[in-house]
């Protein structure tokens, strides 16, 4: 079952354009990564989602229902982002009291067990927390909420590495034990590529391509060796990235669409192959230049 349905979204501020025709569904219980270049109008959407935002036209369901302003979709959903507005006058634990009583599958025991183990101290109150102790406190809020609908925007900002890891943990030994839908957008795929079932890629506000993690991962293939050769083999094909590592070596990324024949026929004739992460197929997929930032000092380099 879709518990989201947007059709041909658009939002506009002004002359300018966060979304343009957006289309896509997500699953029930399915944890989907939403990847994109800064800009792409991931805030914009999930805030739609969320129901913060109203777009500008275009069709969106969450729970079969429109979501802007609506009380059903906001107790069955969660938005936490670094931009979440929390009373002030109230302490960090009185916060959680009051998510307790909103959140109608909210985990008491959780909260607690993560409050207390990221050390926070319940008198603190959340404006005066640092960066990445804000985020971790937010992150609880969207764990123990327990939303069918989770959504974490950029959660880990200001996180260190290792809150960072025992956040993606936690989530997926929450997540398993107690299956919801998940969007969760970041800009390290490679950090959560493990965690996700899907990939939904926006760029430059529209849907470039929603698939299964594990079929972004093999996406592409990475082609090194002697240049004639690499051109040979690139002909006709969809290249995502290019870059010459010498006079007469040459790196290409292409779509991998070659049969099991090809691939080794290509190994011996002195091509060394390599597979290309979906982190870095995400990022090639949405460049404005093959060779990336190389291009801006290419004329130097020759000259
Ligand atoms: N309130 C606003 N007023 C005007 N323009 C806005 C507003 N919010 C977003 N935009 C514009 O909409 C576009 C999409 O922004 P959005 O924040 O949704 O992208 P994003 O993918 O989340 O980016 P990032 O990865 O940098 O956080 C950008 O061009 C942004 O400048």
């Amino acid at each position: 079952m879709n518990i989201i349905e947007v059709n041909n979204l658009t939002k506009s501020y002004g002359k300018t354009n966060a979304l343009k025709q957006l289309s896509f569904s997500i699953e029930e219980n399915k944890i989907t990564g939403i990847i994109g270049r800064n800009g792409a109008g991931k805030t914009t959407m999930l805030n739609i989602l969320a129901g913060f935002i109203k777009p500008t036209s275009g069709e969106v369901s969450v729970f079969s229902e429109n979501p802007f302003d609506n009380l059903f979709v906001s107790s069955q959903s969660i938005l936490v982002d670094d931009t979440m507005m929390l009373p002030t006058s109230l302490s960090l634990s009185e916060l959680l009291k009051e998510a307790s009583r909103f959140y109608e599958q909210w985990d008491e025991t959780l909260a607690q067990r993560l409050f207390d183990y990221f050390s926070f101290d319940p008198n603190q109150h959340h404006d005066k927390l640092s960066k990445g102790k804000k985020s971790t406190f937010n992150t609880i809020l969207g764990l123990a909420s327990r939303c069918p609908l989770t959504i974490f925007d950029e959660p880990t900002i200001g996180m260190d590495e290792a809150v960072r890891k025992d956040f993606y943990r936690a989530l997926l030994k929450d997540y398993l034990a107690h299956p919801r839908t998940i969007l969760l957008s970041s800009h390290h795929l490679n950090e959560i590529e493990d965690l996700l079932e899907d990939v939904l890629l926006i760029n430059d506000g529209a849907t470039y391509l929603h698939m299964p993690v594990s079929e972004l991962k093999s996406y592409a293939v990475g082609l090194k060796g002697p240049a004639d050769l690499v051109k040979k083999w690139s002909r006709g094909r969809i290249n995502l990235s290019s870059k010459n590592l010498g006079p007469s070596q040459l790196y290409v990324v292409l779509e991998n669409d070659f049969s099991a024949e090809s691939l080794e026929e290509m190994k011996r004739s002195g091509i060394e192959l390599s597979s290309v992460s979906s982190s870095d197929v995400c990022v090639y997929l949405t460049s404005t230049s093959k060779g990336g930032i190389d291009d801006v000092f290419s004329d130097r380099e020759t000259s």
